[in-house]
């Protein structure tokens, strides 16, 4: 009997074991990317160990600094490139491929019932699939490397249920904000948060990704969408292996339960310099844009720019609006099915699939005093650029204040 959490690490520990206690678990699939490989392989070497535990079994995307901004960053991910090739790591996905937390759910990586450790805060995303997903430091992948194993407590669980259903231009990103609102950014800490209700049925992979992704922006290990019909259908002919769904008991214990009723809920935003200081959009609007930000591992796969889409189409943007797609795959699909030739055509910019300017590292950076709309997770202050001013919102009202140069409505255009 028991949660999610609970039974994924029994069977990753190889003995029964009840939220609280302590495990070293076989880890299944361990991410690194160009920003964290780069301490976790110097970790890994100062170890002393010469090759990794599995090859196959771990992933490393270049997506943060990608295409690289300076010699240094080049350089560094050269040895890196060095090392995936003497280690002969298959699963190594070059600049331009994608957002890490897009391009493992894409190639099959994230799968029902699976452990999977990345060296990236936001590993909670593959939560959507229910796996159980979370983030270490470079220094605990290291030892995974090695190993294959990690020590872990297992987590408690929270149980949110939202019925109800999301009224029109009101998307995953407004509850998911809505919900980091109402808990805030520690309201969570070191609990796996379990997501049931109409709501989340209705909601899409990609909404469940949403969702999941910001987990951790109020504390929580990961957050876990139990798998259903759509989860499989979208696994069918990209699941990298067998895998087995596991869902929490009817007497499964939880530390805390919440109802959330969506009826009335209306789009949301994150206003800086912290995720959970959380507002209707209506409380803003008309704030000063300087700089449209659409992409992420939070909000930029193809459901996310086909909605900017709906609402640029035949319109202009005022302000530099800058669009970076969560993939290759994705930014194929959108030059195929029109998307982006409407977000072109109204004047936004396309950058290289990857994190693009989220981190504030390049290709996006804002200056002192300057305001951007951005659809990803957080909004810390500088994270964009020191002095800048960050607000999260959906890609429908990131696209709206594109148009009006002011943070706009999408339910007003
Ligand atoms: C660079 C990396 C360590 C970091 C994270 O862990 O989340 C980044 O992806 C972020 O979003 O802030
Ligand atoms: S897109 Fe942003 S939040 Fe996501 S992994 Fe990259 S830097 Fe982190």
């Amino acid at each position: 009997m028991g949660t999610i959490s609970e039974k994924i690490f029994s069977r990753a520990s190889g003995e029964q074991v009840k939220a609280d206690e302590f495990v070293i678990a076989d880890v299944d699939y361990a991410m690194a990317h160009d920003g964290t490989s780069i301490l976790a392989v110097k970790s890994f070497r100062d170890m002393g160990v010469e090759k990794v535990w599995n090859p196959e079994r771990i992933v490393i995307p270049f997506d943060h600094l990608a295409p690289a901004n300076t010699e240094i960053t080049a350089s560094l991910q050269n040895d890196i490139r060095n090392w995936i090739n003497d280690q002969q790591i298959e699963h190594f996905y070059e600049i331009g491929y994608g957002v890490c937390h897009q391009v493992l759910p894409e190639n099959g990586f994230a799968m029902p019932g699976k452990l999977l450790v990345g060296a990236d805060s936001h590993t909670c995303t593959y939560g959507a699939f229910g796996s159980f997903a979370t983030g270490v430091g470079a220094t605990d992948m290291a030892e995974i490397f090695a190993s294959g194993k990690l020590w872990f407590k297992v987590p408690e669980s929270i149980k949110i249920t939202v019925d109800g259903t999301l009224k029109n231009h009101v998307y995953a990103k407004d509850l998911t904000l809505y919900i980091i609102g109402k808990m805030g950014s520690a309201g969570a800490t070191y609990k796996a948060v379990e997501f049931y209700g109409d709501v989340i049925e209705n909601l899409s992979m990609s909404g469940r990704m949403t969702l999941c992704n910001m987990a951790i922006e109020m504390g929580a290990k990961t957050g876990i969408v139990p798998p259903d019909d759509k989860t499989f259908e979208y696994l069918k002919n990209r699941a990298v292996e067998d895998y087995e769904p596991v869902y929490s008991d009817e007497d499964a214990i939880y530390s805390e339960e919440y109802h959330i009723n969506a009826d009335e809920l209306e789009p949301q935003v994150a206003k800086p310099h912290s995720v959970d200081n959380v507002a209707n959009v209506t409380d803003v609007s008309g704030t000063k844009v300087d700089q449209v930000f659409i992409g992420t591992c939070t909000n930029g796969r193809l459901e996310d720019l086909e909605v900017a889409a709906e609402i640029l189409k035949g319109k202009k943007v005022s302000v530099r609006t800058i669009i970076v797609p969560a993939s290759r795959s994705t930014m194929i699909e959108a030059v195929n099915n029109g998307t982006a030739e409407i977000l072109l055509d109204a004047g936004a910019t396309f950058g290289t699939p990857g994190c693009g300017p989220c981190l504030g590292g390049h290709m996006g950076v804002i200056g002192e005093g300057e305001v951007c709309v951005s659809t990803a997770n957080r909004n810390f202050k500088g994270r964009m650029g020191k002095g800048g001013y960050i607000y999260l919102a959906s890609p429908a009202t990131a696209a709206a204040s594109a148009i009006t140069g002011e943070i706009a409505d999408p339910r007003d255009i």
